[in-house]
């Protein structure tokens, strides 16, 4: 039992989430929430969850994953986000892509509770998550940027953390543990401090963090990033697998490679704007997604000025 963790602790992640209880009044809690997909029976797999049969009534009749009308968010008086609008299909492999400090991990984290937009709303399934946070939340995996956890604990314990913060039972916790630490190659590592950890292996466990309770819709900031071209891959895998059974992924990633490859749909983020959205064909049209890319982000560097780089420094 020398592993088992005890004590409780805040969850560093959820420090600027919204206030559940000031949700405003007018919306009734109790209110029926709007028909969901099911489970999706690979993420099911995975965790050895029980598996409910595909409902195609229910599916025909399932609201988007996500709708963002009017989002904005600002940083002091400096704006990130500017009224983004955002459709994204159930069952879609969805993927943002934009320059650096586009405003995608702002976007993410507001879809994901961790912050509070300025305007507009947000909608998981159907579900206000500006008025419902607990139960749109409840749908969610989440895979933060610059991932902050509690790194003094063991991959095991850290899961175990993931799994009964998110209402599991310690036995399928335990279960569901052992089943993703199988499928990201981690099994190894689980009795480790995670802050003994890869950059890549850390990226693993938050992950298999994010899939424990068998979440509807994952929300995944750069997953690809410090991770190598064979975990890289085998995550592929388990992600598509995930989508293909009903699963829904929205991503940000650099790498226009694997977005062109993976994606259903793409939004590319400049300057806080949706300069473009749709499918991979519609977005890149004639020219890959790589030029495309680079022509909506017009700007770059300049290499101007820096010709005493080119001097020897001896
Ligand atoms: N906590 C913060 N405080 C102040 N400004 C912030 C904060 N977080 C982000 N910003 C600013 O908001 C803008 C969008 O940043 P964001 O991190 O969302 O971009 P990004 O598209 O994810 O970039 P990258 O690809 O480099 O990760 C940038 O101008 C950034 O400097």
């Amino acid at each position: 039992m020398a592993d088992e963790p005890t004590p409780a602790a805040p969850d560093p992640a959820r420090a600027d989430a919204p206030d559940e209880s000031a949700a405003p009044a007018a919306e009734d809690p109790e209110a029926p929430l709007p028909p969901l997909p099911p489970i999706p029976a690979a993420v099911a797999a995975a965790t050895s969850a029980p598996i409910e049969a595909p409902d195609e009534t229910a599916e025909a009749t399932a609201p988007d994953a996500l709708r963002l009308r009017g989002v904005t968010k600002a940083y002091g008086g400096a704006d990130a986000v500017y009224g983004i609008d955002l459709t994204v299909p159930a069952g879609s492999f969805y993927g943002i892509v934009g320059p650096n400090g586009a405003g995608k991990t702002t976007t993410l984290s507001m879809i994901s509770g961790l912050l509070k937009p300025g305007a507009g709303s947000i909608e998981v399934f159907g579900i206000d998550l500006l008025r419902r946070p607990r139960q749109a939340k409840a749908l969610i995996g989440v895979l933060p940027d610059r991932v902050r956890t509690f790194d003094r604990l063991t991959g095991r314990q850290l899961l175990y953390y993931f799994g009964v913060l998110r209402g599991l039972k310690p036995a399928v916790v335990s279960t569901r543990t052992d089943d993703l630490a199988r499928a990201f190659d981690i099994g190894d590592a689980l009795g480790r401090v995670v802050a003994d950890y890869s950059a890549g292996m850390r990226k693993k466990v938050m992950l298999a963090g994010a899939l424990i309770h068998s979440p509807r819709l994952l929300v995944l900031d750069e997953p690809f990033e410090a991770v190598d071209p064979v975990s890289a891959a085998s995550i592929l895998e388990i992600l598509s697998s995930y989508v293909a059974h009903g699963g829904t992924v929205v991503l940000s990633s650099h790498g226009m490679d694997l977005v062109e490859s993976v994606c259903s749909r793409i939004a590319v983020i400049v300057s806080g704007h949706v300069l473009a959205e749709g499918t991979v064909d519609e977005v890149k049209g004639e020219i890959t997604l790589e030029e495309r890319f680079v022509e909506l982000s017009a700007s770059g560097g300049s290499t101007e000025g820096l010709e005493w780089l080119h001097r020897s420094s001896d």
